[in-house]
């Protein structure tokens, strides 16, 4: 084990390949080797194995097991005193499959796409700790230098958890999304919908629109290779056919037991849960009422100093614009930058002047204005 070890990718050129590179090369200041068939001017198989203390496999989900195999194979023990990773959203066949070579084994779950930001930081990532001894404070490095939120369980107690964190969450969401698509004919669509919307319904049409819009094999992989999701699926139905069975029933009596689960499920939650939760939904509630101000700006600080917000707020102040609220996220770049949201009637020649005084001093550079 050394504290500079060389990493080496397996689907270098994917998604979370392309992200990870990045990462090790820029935030921990590692040597990167990676190999992907996508990518001729990657490495071969053969300069992983021979040059690489760390094995990354970052390959689709179906695949990784049978890619794992093959790399046991080629590796032919060489890979004894090192250490190999993996990132799949299922933990059970690559971790097996890893187990089968004599290296050091973890599996890592990020339960994030790649973020714009350059490290997990606020992320929540499942750390699987199959086969550690000597690589094990690098390992702890690594998870520093991610500064992710870990959550430690055996590959087996991931794949439960998962039927229900990813499996459950995305086959309700894709039901409601061909539901949606059933009534798009008799209702007129998704745009004639959302003006409908209460915040419950815009959270869920932006989870069905973010499932839609990622890879589709990763969603299929979650769904058909996990083998507890076909019990969690039987469970989910059956909940939706008593409901169904009830509503068409439409008696006291169905509308007394309809309660009772209703009650039965508040209890499950608990008390506390209930009350995070819900609070949880307000505040997101806030931030979407937020995001719909018809006058916004949002500014990026470039000077990261005590003060600048206030020397920007100033500005607003001297011109008479008045604020309605404040957010602060991520660009793709990863640095901050705020989302201002201006009260109704703000004047657009103050704005403007606002606007243009930030931009001209360098205060701040405005991304966005509306
Ligand atoms: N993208 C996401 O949101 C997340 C992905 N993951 C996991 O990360 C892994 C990779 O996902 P993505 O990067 O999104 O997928 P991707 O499809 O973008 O990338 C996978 C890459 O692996 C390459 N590949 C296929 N067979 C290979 C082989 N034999 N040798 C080397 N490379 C090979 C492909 O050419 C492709 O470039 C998956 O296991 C997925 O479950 C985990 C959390 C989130
Ligand atoms: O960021 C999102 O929308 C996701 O939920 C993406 C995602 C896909 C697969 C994973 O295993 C974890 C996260």
């Amino acid at each position: 084990m050394t504290a500079a070890p060389t990493i080496a990718i397996v689907g270098s050129a994917g998604t979370y390949g392309r992200w990870l590179r990045g990462f090790f090369e820029r935030r921990m200041g590692l040597r990167v080797l990676g190999h992907d068939p996508g990518d001729p001017a990657s490495d071969t198989p053969e300069a992983l194995l021979e040059q690489a203390d760390v094995l990354l496999f970052a390959t689709p989900i179906r695949q990784t097991p049978q890619v794992v195999g093959d790399y046991v194979r080629r590796s032919g023990g060489r890979e004894a005193g090192r250490l190999w990773l993996d990132i799949t959203s299922i933990k059970q066949a690559p971790t097996e499959a890893m187990l089968r070579s004599r290296a050091e084994v973890a599996g890592l779950h990020p339960m994030t796409a790649p973020p714009k930001a350059p490290t997990l930081k606020g992320r929540v990532v499942v750390v699987c700790e199959s086969r550690l001894d000597r690589w094990r404070p690098w390992l702890q490095a690594l998870l520093d230098a991610l500064e992710g939120e870990y959550v430690y369980a055996d590959a087996e107690r991931h794949d439960r958890m998962m039927a229900l964190v990813q499996a459950m969450v995305h086959a309700s969401h894709l039901a409601q999304a061909g539901v949606l698509g059933e009534y798009a004919g008799g209702l007129g669509g998704l745009d004639a919908i959302m003006p409908f919307r209460s915040a419950s319904f815009e959270l869920d049409a932006a989870i069905a629109a973010r499932i839609l819009s990622l890879n589709p094999a990763i969603y299929e992989e979650i769904q058909f290779g996990n083998p507890h999701v076909a019990g969690m699926l039987d469970r989910l139905l059956a909940q939706l056919s008593e409901l169904r069975g009830l509503v068409r029933q439409g008696d006291d009596a169905a509308r007394a037991r309809f309660r009772e689960r209703f009650l039965h499920s508040r209890e499950a939650f608990g008390a506390q849960a209930l009350e995070e939760g819900s609070y949880a939904y307000e505040r997101v509630g806030y931030l979407l009422a937020d995001l719909v101000t018809r006058r916004y700006a949002s500014v990026h600080l470039p000077e990261d100093r005590a003060g600048s917000l206030r020397a920007l707020l100033h500005v607003f102040e001297r011109h008479g614009v008045s604020l309605e609220s404040i957010h602060s996220s991520r660009t793709p770049a990863g640095e901050v930058h705020f989302r201002i949201g201006f009260v109704r009637g703000t004047e657009p020649a103050a704005l403007s002047t606002a606007l243009t005084e930030i931009a001209g001093t360098g205060l701040g550079h405005v991304l966005e204005a509306g």
